[in-house]
C-alpha cells in the first residue's frame, strides 16, 4: 500500500489508490524542480514534433511508474504517441500533460502536471476517445512558489497544498469557488495578426479600456504555463482565451483536449466558471484522437458567454470599429 500522499478523508474510495500515486509522483516531481540543474536541455521530439525537455521525459517515466501499481488499466501521455497498457485488471484510464509549461522550465516560473481519469474500457480508444463529460476525475498540481493540486470528482473543486516538512497534500478548500471578479484576460497576444475576427474584436474592446463599448479598463497576463493561468483565474476570476488561429498547424488552436483542456475544463465548470472551445463547452466534446487539438477559451462565466457572443455577432458589427460597435457598449 501506498503512504499517505495526500489526505484522503474527501477523495471517493476507489480514487485512493490513483490519487495517493499521482500525489506521491507530483511531490517528488516537485523535489526535483527545487534541486534544480539540467531540467532544460532538449532530449528529443513528443508525438506531436514538439521539443522535448529532460523533464518533460522525466516527468512521464515518474507519473508511469507510480500509476502501475495503482488500479490504472490504460496511460496516456502528451510524451508518448500511443496509449500504453499498464495493470490489465485496472478499472482506470488516465490521460497525462506529465510537464505543463516547458517552455518555462530554464526560467524559474510556475509549471505543472495535469491529469484526467476516466473509467477503463476494453481498448484504450474506448477509454480516452469519449464525451469529456464522462470523465470521473480531473485537475492538476502547480509547482509554484508554493506547491499545490486542484482535483475534481464531479462534486466541487477540492484545493489541496503540499506540506514541505511531511510531503503530504493536505486539504486547503473542500470547495473552491471561481469569482466572477477579476478584469483580466490572458491570450499570447503576439499572435493577434493571426487571430479569427471575433477574438481580434473581443481583445480590441478590452484594450480599449474605458475609452471603448466595455466602459472600464482590463489588465493582461500571460505566462505561457496554462496550469498557471488556470490556477491564478480559479482563485481571482478572469478569462483565458488560445484560440485557433491562421498559422500553419494552429487551425484548431495549440491545446490538447485529451489532457489539457479537458481536465481544465472539469475544475472551471465545477468551480462555476465556463470552458469553450468559443462556443461549444469542452465537456459536450470528446478528443477524435490522442493528441487532438482545440481552441479554448475559459474562466468567470459572464466572460465566456460574452466571448460566444462576439462570435455570433453579425459580420457588420463584428468589423466596426470598436467605438462603433454599439451592441456591446458596458
Ligand atoms: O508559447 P505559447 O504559444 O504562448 O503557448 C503557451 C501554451 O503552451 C503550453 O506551454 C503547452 O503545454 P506544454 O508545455 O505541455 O507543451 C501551455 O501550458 C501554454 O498555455
Ligand atoms: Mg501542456
Ligand atoms: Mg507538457
Amino acid at each position: 500500500m501506498t503512504a499517505e500522499t495526500i489526505q484522503t478523508d474527501r477523495i471517493p474510495p476507489q480514487m485512493h489508490d490513483v490519487m495517493l500515486a499521482l500525489a506521491g509522483a507530483g511531490a517528488r516531481l516537485a523535489a526535483i524542480i527545487r534541486r534544480g540543474g539540467d531540467l532544460a536541455s532538449a532530449v528529443g521530439t513528443n508525438a506531436d514534433g514538439d521539443g522535448q525537455k529532460a523533464l518533460d521525459v522525466m516527468a512521464d517515466d515518474l507519473f508511469r511508474d507510480a500509476l502501475a501499481g495503482a488500479g490504472v488499466r490504460w496511460f496516456a501521455s502528451e510524451e508518448q504517441d500511443e496509449a500504453v497498457a499498464l495493470d490489465p485488471q485496472g478499472r482506470l484510464a488516465v490521460a497525462i500533460d506529465p510537464l505543463d509549461g516547458s517552455s518555462n522550465i530554464d526560467t524559474n516560473v510556475s509549471i505543472g502536471t495535469i491529469f484526467s481519469i476516466f473509467p477503463a474500457e476494453d481498448t484504450a480508444e474506448a477509454s480516452f476517445l469519449r464525451p469529456a463529460r464522462d470523465q470521473i476525475g480531473g485537475g492538476y498540481i502547480i509547482y509554484g512558489p508554493r506547491c499545490a493540486m486542484m482535483v475534481s470528482f464531479g462534486d466541487g473543486v477540492q484545493h489541496y497544498a503540499l506540506d514541505p516538512d511531511s510531503d503530504r497534500f493536505h486539504l486547503v478548500t473542500a470547495r473552491q469557488e471561481m469569482p466572477e471578479g477579476a478584469q483580466e484576460f490572458a491570450i499570447n497576444a503576439s499572435n493577434y495578426r493571426h487571430w479569427p475576427q471575433p477574438i481580434r474584436a473581443y481583445i480590441d474592446d478590452c484594450l480599449a479600456g474605458s475609452d471603448g463599448p466595455r466602459e472600464r479598463n482590463f489588465n493582461m497576463r500571460w505566462i505561457a504555463s496554462l496550469v498557471a493561468e488556470a490556477h491564478r483565474i480559479l482563485i481571482r476570476g478572469g478569462v483565458f482565451l488560445y484560440p485557433s488561429d491562421a498559422r500553419q498547424g494552429y487551425e484548431r488552436g495549440r491545446l490538447r483536449m485529451l489532457y489539457e483542456c479537458a481536465p481544465i475544463a472539469l475544475l472551471i465548470e465545477q468551480a462555476g466558471g465556463k470552458a469553450t472551445d468559443g462556443l461549444i463547452p469542452i465537456l459536450d466534446q470528446g478528443a477524435g484522437a490522442l493528441h487532438q487539438r482545440t481552441p479554448f477559451i475559459f474562466g468567470s462565466a459572464g466572460k465566456v458567454a460574452r466571448i460566444a457572443a462576439y462570435h455570433e455577432l453579425p459580420e457588420t458589427e463584428i468589423s466596426a470599429l470598436f467605438g462603433n460597435r454599439g451592441l456591446f457598449r458596458a
